[in-house]
């Protein structure tokens, strides 16, 4: 048996990165961006008023309360300004270029409010009020570090720089391919034996999580050559190829026999789900083969495919987050395996439920499953009240 680390560099090698592109900032949600993004401006550019107020000279106010003359009207976006003469002040709005000569700003709470003339009943220290250019960025930092997943907070920095487009990785293009001669499309009766067809969906929608694109093809029996023509003439434009069914010890499993001597390679990988998993290059299109179970086919997902493709895609970090919780059920592992099982975290305790036993059909148990428990091969018996290492699936 292989284990998961060594099934999981086998898929991470299969799956290169693609290829540059710029897109525009608002398409960019959740990709990692290329290269280290520096700016080419101050942040803020100019010195700005942080209050509705008045722009004053600190010393002038010192005494207050005082009434001294408004000279001037400063709204956000002003872009030519008068000097602050002494015993004077501008009337300010926030966002404001604080005029030369000012050193603070009075918030308008503090005055009359007065237009021509404004009485200020309060004194501020020099500075006040008053953003700094180059506070928050300074020309030429490197604002975003090549393989930072651009989340809101990075794609409002990359604008606030005056970034049009970034430079990211094309997104991978994903075939899902499920097999059986069982299942069935929704809205279609279920005969005895049946079961509706569910990999697909879920597999693809794992893979648009990540931000590749996937395309589903129509699911097909056990049947090689349906297997075959399935493929045929999608193979140019994908990056992936992603099946599920088909590969473990019984007599008709199509995925195998169809791959099998065409650059794809079966191997038992110790861990609990997904066992049976298969992983090579079929034409030159890299293919991994998932186990049929649902929850097999989601863990196996999660553990090879979801690191492989945002390493495809550049991110720095590939892996979610771990963290240790205490879980409040005893579990049992087989031997020499690792075991995902399907958990319920409490963030702010730091417990974690099972939910759900170790079955690979239990799918209503992972669709209310927030992290999965990580239970390492040497480990057979975990008791309640231990730690374990859970992965967060909502991270
Ligand atoms: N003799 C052995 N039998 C099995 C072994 C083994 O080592 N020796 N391994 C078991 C393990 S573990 C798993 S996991 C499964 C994997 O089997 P396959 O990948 O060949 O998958 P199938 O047999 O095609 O299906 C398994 C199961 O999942 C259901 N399924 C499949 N595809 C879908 C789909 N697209 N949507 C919904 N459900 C699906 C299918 O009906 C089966 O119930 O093999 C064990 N057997
Ligand atoms: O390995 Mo199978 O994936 O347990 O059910």
């Amino acid at each position: 048996m292989a284990s998961v680390d060594e099934h999981l560099s086998t898929v991470l090698g299969l799956v290169g990165n693609t290829p540059v592109e710029r897109i525009p900032v608002a398409d960019c949600l959740g990709l990692a961006i290329a290269e280290d993004l520096r700016s080419p401006i101050a942040l803020p550019p100019f010195d700005n008023s942080a209050m509705d107020g008045y722009a004053v000279r600190a010393r002038d106010i010192r005494d207050a309360p005082v009434e001294l003359p408004v000279t001037d009207d400063i709204p956000a976006g002003k872009t030519e300004l008068s000097e602050l003469a002494p015993g004077t002040t501008q009337r300010i709005m926030t966002g404001a270029p604080v005029p030369p000569g000012a050193d603070a700003v009075v918030q308008v709470e503090l005055t009359d409010g007065g237009v021509d003339r404004v009485l200020i009943n309060g004194e501020v220290e020099p500075g006040m009020h008053i953003r700094r250019a180059g506070e928050d960025v300074q020309v030429g930092d490197i604002v975003l570090h090549a393989g930072a997943e651009l989340g809101p907070a990075q794609l409002g920095l990359a604008a606030a720089v005056g970034a049009g487009e970034l430079p990211v990785r094309r997104r991978p293009r994903v075939l899902v391919l499920s097999t059986g001669s069982e299942l069935v499309a929704a809205g279609n009766p279920l005969l005895p034996g049946q079961i509706y067809e569910s990999n697909g969906v879920m597999l693809a929608a794992a893979i648009r999580a990540t931000g590749a694109l996937a395309e589903v093809l129509s699911f097909v029996p056990d049947d090689v050559d349906a297997f075959h023509a399935a493929l045929a003439d999608r193979l140019d434009s994908a990056d992936l190829i992603v099946t599920s069914g088909g590969v473990s010890a019984g007599a008709y499993e199509v995925v195998k026999d169809a791959f099998t001597g065409n650059g794809v390679e079966f191997r038992k990988v110790a861990m609990q789900p997904g066992m049976p998993q298969g992983a090579g290059n079929y034409r030159g299109v890299p293919v991994v083969t998932l186990p049929g179970n649902p929850v097999s086919a989601q863990v196996s997902f999660e553990v090879f495919l979801r690191p492989a493709l945002r390493s495809a895609m550049g991110h720095a970090v590939i892996q979610r987050p771990t963290r240790s919780a205490v879980i409040t059920q005893a579990l049992h592992s087989p031997p020499g395996r690792r075991q995902f099982r399907r958990g319920r975290l409490d963030h702010a305790a730091g417990t974690v439920d099972l939910v759900g036993g170790p079955g690979s059909h239990l799918l209503s148990a992972l669709a209310v499953a927030n992290c999965l428990v990580v239970v390492p091969e040497g480990v057979g018996e975990v008791a309640a009240g231990d730690s374990v290492t859970v992965v967060g699936l909502d991270a």
